[in-house]
């Protein structure tokens, strides 16, 4: 019997991002979907539901009970709310959740099939039952190279990302969008004459980008567009962000390695930046490695990993074709590219990333979890 899934948040970005993903993979013949609304229970059930039409209310655990599988994109804040209520009504289905608040729990797995079914099925076969899919940034950084760390050849690894805006959520994309439409506003009339001057068209524009109001900045709390922001999430008070403390503590998990794993977890640090692109995180890559491995071995490694990776040739024509947020948004693919030894020896690799940051860093591990689960 198709088992009774519960659905939450499938109405947000994340969620409408899995709901179209799971339409096209045929998931919904796999499940019984029942959803669940944090502020229209009652109302109309997507297109998508089968017996139960109606949507139940997200927060009422008797309803929630009846479910064997629950899969939750709502946010933190309502895993928080309903998670630990449901365990101790004695629920013990499979709470599959896009949120951070459990990814580090002892009984959470974060689920990344292609890089760590052995992990989940070490797990499965022990009875867990909290799967929590990875931080975006990560999910993708391992989509792409985590062949160099399934053959053991990381020493260690920096990151310098450059983050879209959808990472902070729909509102934030409005605002990146309406802060380049503002400061383009501003400068229309000079930028339709080819004669105007360029720096006077430069002393407008940033006059505009520090002048903006709060209103205006409200989401990010710093102008975006035409700028950056190195900083993304909390501030842990040791002079790390927490979305910079996420890239080792999450690539360890990921991969069974470090705490509680009983293995040296391998060092992951860099710098996390906001950047002005909409929904691809893209990050470089430099790792040292445990020992000179020749490049096209590398390259072959990575290509073969899984059927998303795409191995792009370190040439300009490459890159600008395939290796930007616009070539990549909307699509499974990860490209792995600038892939070359640096000049600090031949240990040192350098690479270039991107990947969807809603698809493969936020729901599709979610879904394939789901079907882990349902063809067990
Ligand atoms: N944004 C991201 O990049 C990532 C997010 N996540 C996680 O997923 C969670 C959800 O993120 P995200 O999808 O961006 O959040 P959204 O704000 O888009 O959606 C969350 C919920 O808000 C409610 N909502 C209220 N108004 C609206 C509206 N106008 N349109 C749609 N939904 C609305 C819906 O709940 P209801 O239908 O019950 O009213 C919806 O499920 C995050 O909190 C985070 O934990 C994880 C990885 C990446
Ligand atoms: N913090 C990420 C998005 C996100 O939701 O991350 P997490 O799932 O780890 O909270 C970003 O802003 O780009």
């Amino acid at each position: 019997m198709a088992q009774r899934t519960g659905l939450v948040g499938w109405r947000g970005m994340v969620g409408s991002v899995l709901l179209e993903r799971m339409q096209a993979e045929g998931d919904f013949d796999c499940i019984e979907p029942v959803f669940f609304s944090t502020s229209n229970a009652g109302g109309q059930a997507p297109a998508q539901a089968r017996n139960e039409t109606r949507l139940q209310d997200a927060y009422d655990i008797e309803a929630l009970k009846r479910c064997d599988i629950i899969l939750t994109a709502q946010g933190g804040d309502y895993t928080k709310a309903v998670y630990p209520k449901l365990r101790a009504a004695g629920w013990n289905g499979h709470w599959i959740d896009a949120a951070s608040t459990l990814r580090m729990d002892s009984e959470s797995v974060i689920v990344l099939d292609p890089v760590n079914l052995p992990v989940i099925q070490n797990a499965l076969s022990k009875g867990g039952k909290t799967w929590v899919g990875g931080n975006c940034t990560v999910s993708c950084m391992l989509m792409g190279v985590g062949a160099l760390y399934k053959a053991g050849l990381v020493e260690w690894m920096s990151t310098q990302t450059y983050q879209a805006a959808s990472g902070g959520g729909a509102q934030h994309m409005r605002e990146l969008l309406t802060q380049f439409g503002t400061l383009h506003a501003e400068v229309r009339e000079l930028l339709a004459d080819p004669h105007s001057a360029i720096l006077e068209i430069d002393r407008k524009i940033i006059a505009k980008q520090r002048g903006l109001s709060e209103a205006e900045t409200a989401h990010f709390l710093a102008p975006l567009g035409g700028s950056l922001i190195p900083w993304i999430d909390a501030d842990l008070g040791n002079g790390v962000s927490r979305e910079e403390w996420k890239g080792m503590a999450e690539t360890n998990k990921i991969l069974g390695m470090g705490e509680g794993f009983g293995t040296p977890a391998i060092p992951v640090d860099g710098f996390c930046v906001r950047i002005g692109a909409m929904r691809c995180h893209s990050q470089a890559l430099t790792f040292k490695l445990k020992k000179d491995v020749p490049l096209d071995e590398i390259e072959a490694m990575i290509a073969a990993d899984n059927p998303w990776v795409k191995l792009v040739p370190n040439t300009k024509e490459a890159t600008l074709a395939e290796l930007t947020p616009v070539a990549v948004t909307g699509t499974m693919r990860i490209p792995v590219g600038r892939v070359r030894k640096l000049a600090m020896g031949p240990q040192y690799l350098g690479a270039f990333t991107i990947g969807d940051q809603l698809l493969w860093g936020a729901a599709e591990p979610l879904r394939r979890m789901l079907r882990i689960l349902v063809e067990a």
